[in-house]
């Protein structure tokens, strides 16, 4: 597992947040997944205030999503809709830049109208994709034993395993063709699982977050000092 330790939640995301500048002064159109839940909040609050509000070149970066509850923008439980409220609300970014997943249209439409925008990323792959890992070892909406690993589709529907809320989330495959993958993971709740994750040969576990690493690229923790506290 290749990972790196920060000393609190706020330093790991500050160090995201300097990768967001250097991406974006590229100059070229940069493509980003972003992630939902509530790890990447403070990411998404700390993009919006100074220095990074004002050093992102906004207009270059594409933001996606690796997956969307279908749910409307204003649900509370909506990914977009926190990134809207904590970041896009308060920075000049272009319209054609957000490639929501429309979480409030007809589940079996809206899989195919995200599949076709996700096509016009450039040759598949994305320069970025940050993930969280829930204390199951999901990633995105890829829960354990219901995670097709080799479904050659873009997205799939997904069902929450306890709530059965409906979701719509990016495929293994896909994923594993982005550049770079970051799980951004914090807090105390995870350093079990994530112990398990380092000792253990990952294709042998169930948990999607341990099993789906970029084909030709990086695949890197950012884990913060609660989260580590149990990898050896
Ligand atoms: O359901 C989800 O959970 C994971 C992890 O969320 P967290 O609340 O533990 O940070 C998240 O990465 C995913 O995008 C989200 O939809």
């Amino acid at each position: 597992m290749n990972y790196q330790v920060f000393e609190n939640a706020q330093a790991a995301v500050e160090k995201i947040a300097q990768e967001f500048v250097t991406y974006s002064e590229q100059g070229r159109p940069v493509h980003i997944s972003l992630s939902g839940g509530s790890t990447p909040k403070l990411l998404f609050k700390t993009l919006s205030t100074s220095p990074f509000n004002t050093q992102v070149q906004w207009n270059n970066l594409h933001f996606w999503w690796g997956d969307d509850r279908m749910v409307a923008p204003n649900d509370p439980e909506s990914n977009y809709g926190e990134v809207q409220k904590l970041l896009f609300d308060h920075i000049q970014i272009p319209k054609e830049n957000i490639h929501r997943i429309r979480g409030e249209n007809e589940v079996n439409d809206e899989l195919s109208r995200f599949s076709d925008e996700l096509k016009t990323v450039p040759n598949g792959e994305f320069d970025w994709i940050i993930l969280g890992m829930g204390t199951d070892g999901h990633t995105a909406s890829l829960f354990p034993h219901q995670t097709d690993f080799a479904d050659e589709k873009l997205a799939v529907i997904a069902k929450h395993p306890d709530t059965g809320q409906l979701r719509i989330s990016k495929t293994a495959k896909l994923i594993a063709q982005a550049k770079r993958i970051t799980y951004l993971v914090t807090g105390g709740a995870k350093a079990e699982i994530l112990k398990e994750i380092n000792e253990n040969t990952s294709a042998l576990l169930p948990y999607p977050a341990a099993r789906i690493k970029s084909n030709n690229g990086i695949t890197e923790w950012y884990l913060d000092a609660e989260a580590a506290a149990l990898l050896k």
